[in-house]
């Protein structure tokens, strides 16, 4: 495994595809948009899994699983959802040598697949809440550029599905889960997001409403949603009968049936792409310590051909004894004994591999009972040394630091990224400069077209991004926390020129993936 040989500043798709197979998170395959999954990124992918099943766990949610395969007529019974979907619908149509009746869609999602059976067990009030979630994988046959982890045409997620018997009941879940998101992204994979609401324009048709974590891509400038949460109201109840008598009929009176309120949120492994485009560097991978699978590799150094072999065995057991300390403390931590590779050549491996933290442990380091460190993500800081005796404690307090100082980093940087604009001359200039944009907006679908139209075309002497100089800008969310600055409810206008209606709201728009 060589080092990037491409700067991420300089050719950003190419720097990616280096890191992440040289850094052994990913493998392309002969199938287009279908991609392994190595260890490297399982392993973070099952430590996303882990949290998230404790916590929806505690709220009730239980796993199970659906069929890969949906009927036809069954996808086909949300009408207003699928029909803005049925491109990226794949079908098998032959079994073995056979010719299939009727062709079956691989999921590309599973509401069709799972709501014939909410409509089955959902008989009395009694039935509800009922909760499910599904661990698995779906096939969109997209047909923009894949990208692997971003974009692809096969991808692993969670998928949530429950249905409650109120509306405000079924919002209380929908936030829970947009919170727990904001904790996947900001407490695992130190990664900035902003909660909000979708617009109507850009919201799942098939819902009542979506709550998204809009994520952020500093290399590009582009925004990337990076986890939704739906209500999908009664829609789904009434196309598939999901119904309970109404708990509160008088005895003796009909009773009504009463439509239960869903809902949907999906998670995927899109956001092991976007931790790795936000941390990664000219050096490789950087993996923050908390999803880090070792958080500390020990490289014994200073040992030459003139060390004898009684020198090296007390070394190495010396460095053996490290890892077991740092083990005892509940470090994830490994030695590179490998005698067929230089120090150096060892530093380069696992900078590559984005281990957080390297322990450099040599005669002279032993002679003073001390090792040197070295934190991945701040190599140009240089090492510095920690007593043996404290490693039990500041180890894993250093690790916590690097977690915290990466998640800050990332959140300035999203942050300074995300400029408030009221006057429409300076909303291409700040998306040419790579910024997601804050506007007062009317909050109609037209109008979002309209803007996604006037941002998308050259400006004459602007910079545009040589790749996606005709990628408009769409709205991202109705961020929750509005800026302060002052939006006068019906006397702000919309920011956009040819819109004449007031601001309803702030509005994040951005480029996006
Ligand atoms: O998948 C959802 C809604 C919902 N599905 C479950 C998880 C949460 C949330 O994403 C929206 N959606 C997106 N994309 C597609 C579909 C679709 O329903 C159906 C057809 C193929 C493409
Ligand atoms: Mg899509």
């Amino acid at each position: 495994l060589i080092g990037i040989d491409v700067a991420k500043e300089d050719d950003l798709s190419e720097w990616y595809q280096q890191v992440i197979t040289k850094g052994e998170m990913l493998e392309f395959t002969d199938v287009p948009g279908c991609y392994i999954y190595e260890p490297g990124s399982y392993g973070i992918y099952e430590r996303i899994q882990d949290f998230f099943n404790a916590r929806i766990r505690k709220m009730g949610v239980r796993n199970c699983y659906f069929p890969l395969f949906i009927s036809e007529a069954n996808l086909q019974r949300e009408k207003d959802h699928i029909e803005g979907f049925a491109a990226e619908v794949a079908w098998v149509t032959e079994g073995g040598k056979n010719k299939l009746e009727k062709r079956l869609a691989v999921r590309p999602t599973s509401e069709t697949a799972m709501y014939g059976y909410f409509s089955k067990k959902i008989r009395s009030h009694r039935d509800l809440p009922l909760k499910l979630n599904q661990w698995n994988n779906v096939v969109r046959w997209e047909f923009k550029h894949p990208m692997p982890f971003i974009r692809s045409r096969e991808f692993l997620w969670q998928e949530g599905h429950t249905a409650h018997m109120t509306e405000e009941e079924a919002g209380k879940e929908v936030l829970q889960i947009l919170d727990y998101y904001e904790a996947i992204y900001h407490e695992l994979l130190a990664v900035p997001v902003v909660k909000g609401r979708k617009t109507v324009a850009e919201q799942f048709p098939g819902a009542h409403y979506t709550t998204t974590v809009e994520g952020f891509i500093p290399s590009t400038g582009r925004g990337i949603q990076a986890g939704t949460s739906h209500c999908l109201g009664q829609h789904f109840a009434k196309m598939f009968d999901i119904t309970v008598e109404d708990p509160h009929a008088k005895e003796g009176e009909k009773k009504e049936k009463l439509h239960v309120w869903q809902n949907s949120w999906g998670l995927t492994t899109r956001s092991i792409g976007i931790m790795i485009l936000t941390h990664g560097d000219n050096k490789g991978l950087v993996i923050p310590p908390r999803v880090a699978e070792i958080q500390a590799i020990i490289v014994p150094v200073g040992m030459t051909a003139k060390t004898t072999a009684e020198d090296r065995e007390k070394h190495y057991a010396e460095t053996n004894a490290i890892k077991d300390a740092l083990l005892e403390a509940g470090v994830r931590a490994e030695t590179d004994m490998r005698d067929d590779q230089s120090p150096g050549w060892k530093f380069n491996h696992w900078e590559l591999k984005g281990v957080p933290l390297r322990i450099e442990f040599g005669p002279k380091d032993s002679a003073k009972k001390v090792v040197t460190i070295a934190r991945r993500d701040q190599l140009a800081a240089g090492k510095s040394e920690i007593p043996i005796a404290d490693l039990g404690k500041d180890i894993p307090a250093l690790l916590e630091t690097i977690q915290s100082d990466m998640f800050r980093k990332a959140s300035d940087e999203f942050r300074d990224h995300r400029k408030i604009i009221t006057k429409w001359d300076d909303f291409v200039p700040a998306l040419n400069a790579k910024n997601t944009c804050l506007i007062p907006h009317c909050l109609v679908p037209d109008c979002e077209d309209e803007i996604k139209e006037l941002s998308s075309g050259k400006i004459e002497g602007q910079e545009v991004d040589a790749r996606a100089p005709s990628m408009g800008a769409k709205s991202l969310c109705i961020p929750f926390d509005q800026p302060a600055e002052g939006l006068v409810q019906g006397e702000t206008k919309c920011t956009n020129p040819k819109c004449e209606r007031k601001a309803e709201k702030w509005v994040m728009f951005g480029r996006s993936y």
